[in-house]
């Protein structure tokens, strides 16, 4: 399988103290890999070294065979951060054609991209800020997705929504990823885990696991990821 995301020796300091130390893990194309980890492990430093804002003390990032932050990756990555980046006084057509001017993509794909989150029957004149906080997370959702990118990167996209939408939402995940795109999402709720094709599990910017919920559990003896997650920690 193609590796959509190669990190070597990463090591990045933050504050004058050190987040990672020497973090090695790659991400497959074409699958929903999941980074877990408590508050504060280092998941956002993570996803902002995947996508290049991030200044790194040594080690390396790539994203389709370029360096991280390459402008070349501009419009085949994209990064959803934990900060809502839409405008809540236009409507879900406007906030994702805005997004499509700036990427360069057609209306037609602007119109594709609201279709694949569902949010296409809903009245075309709605601004954002009336819109439900879930409807809110799927029109920055179409934003990223104008253009069908290769590479989607989303910090914890599902936070403080309720179980149905974050359902609704891991299933769209997987279209996408079934679509072909490569997405890397972080979640602190580790129910989120077994929904994903790989896990990376972070804790205190250590990497405690990479493997599949599958072979996690195996390895284990734990059924629940949670638990499995908590066994990992105690041996580390
Ligand atoms: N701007 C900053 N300057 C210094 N240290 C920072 C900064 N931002 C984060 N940190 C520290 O880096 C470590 C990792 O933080 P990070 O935000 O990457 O964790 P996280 O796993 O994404 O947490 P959360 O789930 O709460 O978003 C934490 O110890 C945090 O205090």
């Amino acid at each position: 399988m193609a590796t959509a995301i190669t990190v070597r020796a990463l090591t990045v300091h933050r504050g004058g103290r050190p987040i990672f130390d020497s973090l090695t893990f790659t991400v497959e194309a074409g699958t929903v890999t999941g980074l877990l980890g408590p508050s504060g492990s280092g998941k956002t430093t993570l996803i902002r070294s995947v996508v290049g804002v991030q200044i790194t003390k040594s080690g390396s990032v790539e994203v389709l065979g370029e360096p991280a932050g390459s402008p070349s990756l501009r419009s085949r990555v994209r990064y959803v951060t934990q900060e809502p980046s839409i405008y809540s006084d236009l409507t879900i057509a406007e906030n994702v054609g805005y997004f499509a001017t700036l990427y360069g993509c057609t209306k037609p794909e602007a119109e594709r991209a609201i279709a694949a989150v569902h949010l296409d029957t809903l009245p075309r004149k709605q601004l954002v800020r009336d819109l439900s906080g879930g409807q809110r997370t799927r029109v920055t959702l179409a934003c990223a997705l104008v253009g069908a990118p290769e590479v989607l990167v989303l910090d914890e996209p599902t936070v403080g929504l309720d179980p149905v939408l974050r359902e609704d939402l891991w299933r769209m995940f997987h279209r996408i990823a079934d679509d072909g795109t490569s997405i890397l999402i972080s979640s602190h709720v580790m129910d989120e885990a077994r929904r994903c094709d790989r896990l990376l599990f972070m804790r205190d910017g250590r990497l405690i696991a990479d493997d599949t919920p599958a072979d996690i559990r195996t390895r284990t003896g734990q059924d629940d990821l949670e638990d499995a997650f908590l066994a990992l920690a105690s041996h580390t």
